[in-house]
């Protein structure tokens, strides 16, 4: 049986490469899922034809391509002695052989030995006796065959069922094949989307990378800036290091000088304490003798204003003194057409002093001053022609407080002036008149020229008054001073310092008989704070008295100018030392009177009427001012209420407060050196005599304490 079939171990191999093969096919059908057709169903159940099975089984595919399993091979013939050409043989019937068939081929052609037909060689014996050998063999084979018909049949079976099994097995792999296919999309879909997350994070990654390549750069370069400000600070704190050691050296060296100067500054301070005490109580000393110098000062202050005033009155509360002006170039001009020698006043003119000397002598009149020593008199010598035709020599003596020659200059003149000055600040009320005919030099000697040396009395008076109010701040007393600028004319108070129109403000005269003040109405009252501001304020009248003189001709000469300074004074006291809380209120009328000459000069033609008026206001007014004065030494001598007629001029009634008893008055005489004034000196003289002989009372001194 074994030679029977010897291709049984070849179908072994066959079957196991075929279900190796079905396997493969499988997993290549499960790779590539197609629906397999159940073998059963597609092919009919009908029993095995070995030789068609054979040829077919090996190339033959279901209908749905599905490789079917390989068929039983067909029971080989029995080798030949001799090979056979295969092309030769005849096919390969299914039919029962009735006669040796031809040795089988195998599909290649090659002839299986032994297994083949045997091919008869013709009628003899052994030939039959192998033809029924062979016989039997055929028979045995196809017993084999039918043996192995029904062997195959049974494993047909069984791989039928194991085809089924696979085909549910198949089915299921499909299935799981599908699902895994839908589940490899979703992969694939997700790989997709993966994919994309991880081109994205690939992206912001590289980006990441770039900023951190670049955040490291940046790194770096900060750190190479760190390190390179740590080099410098390094070397910096070396530096300090080194100063460090160096100011602790320099500590310790000053610790040590100021340890020793601690010390010798603790023994200098003992040393300065001592002092301190000493000089201290020096000082407390010193102040204590300062105190009671200032004490003693205020004390002789006191005395001091009771002597000045005993001095003022013995001197007489009102007082003359007469000044004789110079002759000037202006007069030879003037009055050359009396001079014996007419020529000669042209050529003084162009100034030749012999020529001018001589003609002064010739114009002036013979005045003399006997007293050298108290320059108290003056003697004016006249000579006139008597009707018999003998010259008649006449001499006048003439005695005042004081004399002042030609030659006499503004600053001897205010010496003596100076004292009413210091009264004034003490608390007097003082009055100064310049009386004098037209060109005898009164507003000369009140207001003076521009230069510091002809200055007037006016300013020089003010001047005085400034220092002597600063020199008593020194003595407790403080002082405030203010001044006003009248102008009498026509019996019309006119405001020299106002700037309303000239002449048409009306101003009235008023007395506090309480305080003994007086005021006028509408008038600019200034404040004084320098004599500085006074010189201005006296330019400032001057011009407006210049002013009104054009329109008037020679105003300044036929009016009356009162310049009126009032002071106030308190006593503080200085420093620690209480003032006392005196008060004092003094004034100074400075007049300059409008020219007396008008006495002699009368225009009863009426052919001016503007200057007889003119004429009958000085006339009144000044006889007024001689009557007061007059009325004011009677009352003085015999005492009683005499009556004083102030209310007779505009002059007499605004200076009353000064005129009265309560002042000290002090008239200026002034007088032309020239004979041609003469008579008008004379005059002059006269009135002046009469009112040196007055005494007025005695002066009170205004004072108050608060
Ligand atoms: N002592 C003097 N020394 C030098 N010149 C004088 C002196 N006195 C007066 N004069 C001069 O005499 C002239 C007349 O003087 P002043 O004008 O002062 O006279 P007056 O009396 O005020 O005249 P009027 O009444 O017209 O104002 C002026 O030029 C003045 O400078």
């Amino acid at each position: 049986m074994a030679d029977a079939d010897p291709s049984l171990p070849v179908r072994a191999t066959n079957n196991s490469l075929k279900r190796k093969a079905i396997i493969e096919e499988d997993e290549e059908a499960v790779d590539q899922p197609r629906k397999l057709p159940a073998i059963g169903a597609t092919r009919p159940n009908r029993p095995l034809q070995p030789s068609r099975t054979a040829t077919n089984l090996n190339t033959s595919r279901g209908a749905t391509g599905v490789a079917l399993p390989k068929p039983l091979t067909k029971p080989k013939a029995p080798a030949l002695t001799r090979s056979t050409r295969g092309t030769s043989a005849p096919p390969v019937s299914s039919k029962p052989l009735s006669r040796p068939t031809a040795p089988s081929r195998t599909t290649a052609g090659r002839v299986v030995s032994g297994s083949g037909p045997v091919r008869s060689t013709g009628g003899r014996p052994s030939d039959d006796k192998r033809f029924q050998e062979l016989q039997t063999q055929l028979t045995s084979i196809e017993e084999a065959r039918a043996a192995d018909a029904a062997r195959l049949a049974a494993d047909m079976e069984a791989e039928r069922s194991k085809v089924a099994e696979l085909q549910a097995n198949h089915l299921a792999l499909s299935r799981e094949l599908a699902t895994a296919k839908s589940q490899e999309l979703n992969q694939r879909r997700e790989l997709v989307h993966a994919s994309d997350e991880i081109e994205n994070l690939k992206k912001k990654h590289s980006m990441e990378v770039m900023d951190l390549e670049m955040d490291v750069k940046k790194r770096d370069r900060e750190l190479r800036e760190v390190n390179e400000d740590l080099r410098i600070c390094r070397a910096d704190l070396e530096r300090e290091r080194e100063t460090v050691s160096s100011l602790k050296n320099t500590i310790t060296h000053q610790s040590t000088a100021h340890l020793t100067i601690t010390t010798q500054n603790n023994a200098l301070r003992h040393s300065r304490q001592l002092c301190i005490s000493e000089l201290t109580l020096k000082l407390e000393t010193a102040q204590k003798q300062v105190d009671d110098m200032k004490k003693e000062a205020m004390e002789s202050e006191l005395v001091r204003r009771k002597l000045h005033n005993m001095v003022q009155e013995l001197k007489g509360n009102i007082r003359v003194f007469c000044r004789v002006r110079p002759v000037l170039p202006s007069d030879l001009t003037t009055y050359a057409g009396s001079l014996s020698s007419p020529g000669s006043s042209t050529s003084s003119a162009s100034g030749g002093s012999i020529d001018f000397d001589k003609a002064k002598e010739e114009l002036q009149a013979s005045l003399s001053y006997p007293d050298q020593r108290d320059h108290k008199e003056i003697v004016v010598s006249s000579s006139s022609s008597s009707a018999t035709g003998q010259e008649r020599k006449e001499i006048y003596n003439f005695a005042f407080d004081r004399v002042f020659e030609p030659d006499s200059t503004q600053a001897e003149v205010f010496e003596e002036i100076s004292q009413l000055a210091q009264s004034c600040v003490d608390g007097y009320n003082v009055c100064i008149f310049a009386y004098g005919q037209t060109g005898s030099g009164k507003s000369f000697t009140m207001e003076g020229g521009a230069s510091e040396s002809s200055s007037g009395m006016i300013p020089r008076a003010v001047e005085q008054m400034f220092r002597v109010a600063e020199d008593m701040k020194t003595r407790g007393w403080e002082y405030k001073m203010e001044g006003q600028f009248l102008e009498i004319y026509n019996e019309t108070v006119n405001d020299l310092l106002g700037k309303g129109e000239f002449d048409k403000k009306k101003h009235e005269i008023k007395h506090d008989p309480k305080t003994g003040s007086t005021r006028v109405t509408d008038v600019e009252v200034v404040q004084l704070s320098s004599p500085s501001q006074v010189r201005s304020l006296l330019a400032i009248a001057q011009s407006r008295r210049s002013m009104a003189a054009t329109l008037m001709n020679e105003r300044s000469s036929r009016s009356h100018s009162v310049f009126t300074l009032r002071i106030s004074g308190v006593n503080v006291g200085i420093d620690d030392c209480p003032g006392t809380g005196e008060k004092c209120e003094g004034s100074l009328n400075l007049v300059d009177l409008a020219g007396s000459e008008r006495l002699n000069v009368s225009f009863a033609n009426g052919a001016d009427k503007e200057r007889v008026k003119e004429t009958q206001s000085i006339n009144k007014s000044l006889s007024a001012l001689g009557d007061v004065i007059a009325a004011l030494g009677e009352k003085g001598e015999k005492g009683g209420d005499k009556h004083i007629p102030y209310r007779n001029s505009k002059l007499t009634y605004l200076l009353q407060n000064s005129l009265s008893g309560n002042s000290k008055t002090l008239m200026v005489l002034n007088l032309s050196p020239l004979a041609a004034h003469l008579q008008e000196s004379l005059t002059s003289l006269r009135f002046a005599t009469k009112v040196n002989n007055t005494t007025i009372g005695t002066a009170k001194k205004q004072t108050r304490v608060s």
